[in-house]
């Protein structure tokens, strides 16, 4: 099967105009449909030895929400007490999640021991599961901004808070927790970099020839 150029040009807008969405969010459901168009395109990532080592825990109960939201206020805090200086005073006003503005999170988890402990392309390097696991992430994301619907990834929240809220096993990891929603607008730039933050990378600074070189 052959990728039109209409088609390849979607997929790269919808690359470059996925953004981490916090602030945006509207209340609006998302029909079980369409969630289970993103979800499908997240199970369909690559993963190690085809394991396939992800769940997906769909959280719409507004107290498990509040229970989640606690846990990121403290972590918020232990956070800021890290950052220095201007950096800071910067960092207590950035807007780090949506977790009650969205009408759903979804937390995405690893199970290590699926299939046993021997796995294909695991054997050498370990986390190859972990990293399984972002890629179905990352297809999520991209699936849902061509469903015109915004996701902010919140990892400033203690494993235990959400595998308490969401009964998740001690031996399961927790990957990503994700605020998942209808927005009012994409912005054209990461956040952090249109508020100075950060600036983004030259893409040649990030290409090397042959060999890795200081840049
Ligand atoms: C693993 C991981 C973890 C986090 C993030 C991302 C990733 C990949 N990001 C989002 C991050 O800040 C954002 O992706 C970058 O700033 C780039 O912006 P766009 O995603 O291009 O909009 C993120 N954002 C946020 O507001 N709170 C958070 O806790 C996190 N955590």
């Amino acid at each position: 099967m052959k990728i039109t150029e209409d088609e390849r040009d979607a997929v790269y807008k919808t690359i470059f105009s996925r953004r981490d969405v916090r602030g945006q969010f509207k209340p609006d459901l998302i029909p079980d449909d369409v969630l289970k168009r993103i979800l499908t395109a997240a199970h369909h990532a690559p993963s190690v030895g085809f394991m396939q080592p992800w769940d997906f825990i769909v959280v719409k109960n507004k107290a498990t929400k509040e229970k989640i939201k606690i846990g990121f206020e403290s972590a918020h805090a232990e956070s800021a007490a890290m950052f220095t200086d201007e950096k800071a005073e910067q960092y207590r006003k950035l807007k780090l999640e949506g977790i009650l503005d969205a009408p759903l999170g979804i937390c995405v988890t690893c199970d290590r021991n699926r299939n046993g402990p021997t796995v294909i392309g695991r054997t050498i390097n370990s986390e190859m599961d972990l990293y399984s696991t972002v890629c179905a992430v990352q297809n999520l994301w991209l699936a849902a901004r061509a469903e015109n619907l915004g996701v902010g990834w919140v990892s400033i929240i203690h494993d235990s808070v959400l595998k308490d809220a969401l009964g998740i096993p001690e031996e399961i990891n927790i990957i990503a927790y994700l605020c998942v929603g209808y927005v009012s607008h994409f912005n054209d730039k990461p956040e952090l970099e249109k508020l100075g933050w950060l600036p983004r990378r030259d893409i040649d600074a990030a290409i090397h020839e042959e060999k890795w070189s200081p840049k």
